[in-house]
């Protein structure tokens, strides 16, 4: 009973995911808690000091401000906890009553009375363990509830960096299991804990007033008995911990295999995964079989110190009734607070392993949710009007996870409201990160980016964004409705701007083909449509913004040659009265472009419309004579169809430069 101290909590762990998310913990000292930033959460208290995270006790303090919107129900809690235990120490005491007036035979109105009190107490103990466990609960699923608002809104506005260096799986396990465990845990402990204590000084207070030399004698076996389950304790931790890490190696395998389904079956590693999963779960196994060897050993030793205990007792007890020191019914009172304080103190070592488990997670939530994202979106500027007049100067940029390597090198350029700007290059020198720049993605290293000469830190984020659309290279759609994810972002849309945009974007006629039409849903990240139709969803989506910018990243790659036709025509309509940055590996799809800038290694190369370009003979023409050649040996057909399809661009074949 006393034995199971510290010990049997470790199997509560054992499951839990230990994966650790990708943030720099320096980080997360001195930094503004996001708590403050958030008038929207209404019942979320602020909290605007800086506060180091670096210790367990900085994180129960925050924890501790975190409860503060329910203090009333964890106060109330407490009242109900304290009424609770008080009165449940009584009960043995009137349980060896009622046994004393049985053994001894007294008169039945003693013993009713006696039982009518036992009654009342144990009724009053029921009523305020009820209402203590329904608070607490109350103030869990609450302080539950708000943590993970706070974490979410602080993982949205992390910057894209952040998403760069840390794994979904990461993330989304600070969300779910570390701040169940957080809340859950704390508050449950707090609870056990001062549960806990309350049970061991009064049963401690009993057992002395029933008799003070079987006190001594259990509490004298209370040492050894720590030192035993110490031991065993902190071997069973580093066992739990092996256990949990073999675990978290088996859920990463999981979690890859899982999301990358189609490359697995694809080519054909569906064994070779399984074999791989089954291997991490075979270590898994042998630390569990450690664990169980342990168990059994201290499970014979916690059985073998509870019989010497209850020998000890039986024999002296029983020696203090026979001389008539003691009271039957009294004796059998003592036994019961003996039991009651092992199950307290037992109930005291769990909630020390359950607080440091829920500490450390706590820990791990309050980095990210103090994490502050590298540059902030706090600009103001509002214009009522955007000419949509775009500046690079001097832009210098490399990725956040990889510092040494320039990206882009002093690019500098201009797109003037109205025109059509092309980027092209060979893949990977820098066109995509120029328009990750404009979105704000990144901050770049030196130089300046400018719309309507003011930098774009300075814009509103919201305004900025209303203002300009994307297209990306692989568009993401939402598992919601066609019309929902054609509206993302701009909520008062009416319907008939839905369906106009996706005509304009040759998307309208394979929407009514669909069985729900407007109504379908995209799928999980748009899974149910081809690439095709998700790219006209996406090109649907910016044009229904109508915005002053317009930013196409490959935003035709995934067509065929005669939807990209029709698209081209849908985006040129489009582009009147616009600022476009497009960029194309196709180059037939950007000659009709205003100006056209070779980015080659991070630099502007050359610049000019696509005959004057030509005409340099430099590495525009060594890109459209590529791509010639490439059409000429591959792709008779494709000419055909790109002739019948693209009247107007009968000089550059629709093919790809990454297909030189
Ligand atoms: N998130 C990132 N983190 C680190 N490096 C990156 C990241 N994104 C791109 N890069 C690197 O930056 C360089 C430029 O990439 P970028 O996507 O701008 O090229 P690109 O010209 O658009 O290529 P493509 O035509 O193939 O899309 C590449 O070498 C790429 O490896």
């Amino acid at each position: 009973m006393l034995t199971r101290l510290y010990f049997t909590p470790v199997h509560r762990q054992e499951d839990s995911n230990t994966l650790t998310v990708g943030v720099n913990s320096s980080e997360a000292g001195s930094q503004q808690s996001l708590v403050s930033n958030e008038s929207s959460a209404s019942s979320l208290q602020s909290n605007d000091e800086n506060i180091q995270i670096s210790s367990y006790s900085a994180t129960t303090w925050q924890l501790l401000k975190l409860c503060k919107p329910d203090w009333h129900y964890i106060f109330g809690g407490f009242i109900f906890l304290l009424a609770a235990s008080v009165t449940e120490i009584f009960i043995p005491y009137f349980e060896g009553h009622v046994i004393n007036d049985i053994v001894k035979s007294t008169s039945d109105t003693q013993i009713r009375d006696a039982i009518i009190t036992l009654g009342l107490i144990t009724f009053a103990t029921s009523v305020c363990t009820g209402i203590r466990g329904g608070l607490f609960m109350v103030a869990v699923a609450r302080m539950n509830i708000r943590i993970r608002n706070l974490l979410f809104q602080s993982v949205v506005k992390q910057d894209i960096s952040f998403f760069d260096q840390s794994t979904t799986g990461e993330i989304t396990s600070r969300l779910t299991s570390d701040v169940t465990k957080m809340s859950d845990e704390v508050t449950l402990n707090i609870n056990t804990f001062l549960r806990g204590i309350i049970k061991v000084i009064g049963t401690t207070i009993f057992m002395f007033v029933l008799s003070f030399r079987l006190t001594v004698v259990t509490l004298i076996s209370l040492p050894l008995i720590a030192i035993i389950v110490d031991y065993f304790g902190e071997w069973y931790k580093k066992l739990s911990k092996s256990v949990q890490d073999s675990l978290a190696s088996a859920n990463g395998v999981a979690e890859e295999v899982c999301s990358s389904i189609k490359t697995v079956r694809s080519f054909a590693c569906e064994s070779y995964e399984i074999q791989r999963y089954a291997k991490k779960l075979k270590i898994t196994y042998g630390h569990k079989l450690k664990q169980a060897i342990l168990y059994a050993g201290f499970e014979f030793t916690n059985e073998m110190l509870d019989l010497a205990i209850t020998v000890v007792t039986l024999y002296y007890g029983g020696h203090l009734v026979i001389t008539g020191q003691i009271s039957g019914g009294m004796f059998i009172a003592f036994i019961l607070y003996q039991l009651e304080m092992g199950e307290s103190v037992e109930d005291l070592g769990e909630v020390y392993t359950g607080l440091m488990q829920a500490v450390g997670a706590a820990d791990k939530v309050f980095e990210l949710l103090d994490r502050k994202s590298e540059f902030t979106c706090n600009g103001t500027y509002a214009p009522a009007q955007l000419s949509g007049h775009i500046q690079f100067k001097d832009v210098s940029f490399s990725y956040p996870s990889n510092r040494e390597r320039m990206v882009l090198d002093k690019v500098s350029f201009e797109a003037k409201p109205g025109e059509v700007i092309a980027l092209v290059g060979q893949s990977g020198s820098g066109k995509s990160t120029c328009i990750s720049l404009l979105e704000r993605f990144y901050e770049p290293a030196s130089g300046e980016i400018l719309i309507d000469s003011h930098p774009i830190s300075e814009y509103d984020h919201e305004y900025l964004h209303r203002k300009m659309a994307l297209v990306g290279q692989e568009p993401v759609l939402f598992a919601r409705k066609l019309e929902e994810n054609i509206a993302y972002g701009h909520e008062n849309c009416e319907f008939e701007d839905i369906r106009q945009s996706a005509i304009e974007a040759n998307a309208d006629e394979f929407i009514q083909d669909l069985h729900h039409g407007y109504g379908a849903y995209a799928g999980e990240r748009g899974h149910n449509l081809s690439g095709g139709q998700k790219q006209r969803i996406a090109i649907a989506r910016a044009i229904v913004r109508k915005p002053c910018i317009l930013l196409l990243d490959e935003a035709t790659s995934a067509l065929d040659a005669y939807s990209e036709h029709l698209v081209q025509q849908a985006i040129k309509a489009n582009c009147k009265n616009r600022t476009v940055i497009i960029i194309a590996h196709r180059l037939s799809t950007v000659e009709d472009a205003d100006r056209i800038l070779v980015i080659d290694k991070g630099k502007v190369a050359e610049e000019g419309n696509h005959f004057s370009l030509l005409a340099k003979n430099g590495i525009y023409t060594k890109l459209v004579k590529n791509q010639l050649l490439s059409t000429s040996k591959d792709s008779p057909q494709q000419d055909e169809l790109c002739s019948d399809a693209d009247q107007k661009s009968p000089t550059t074949p629709s093919l790809t430069t990454e297909e030189i």
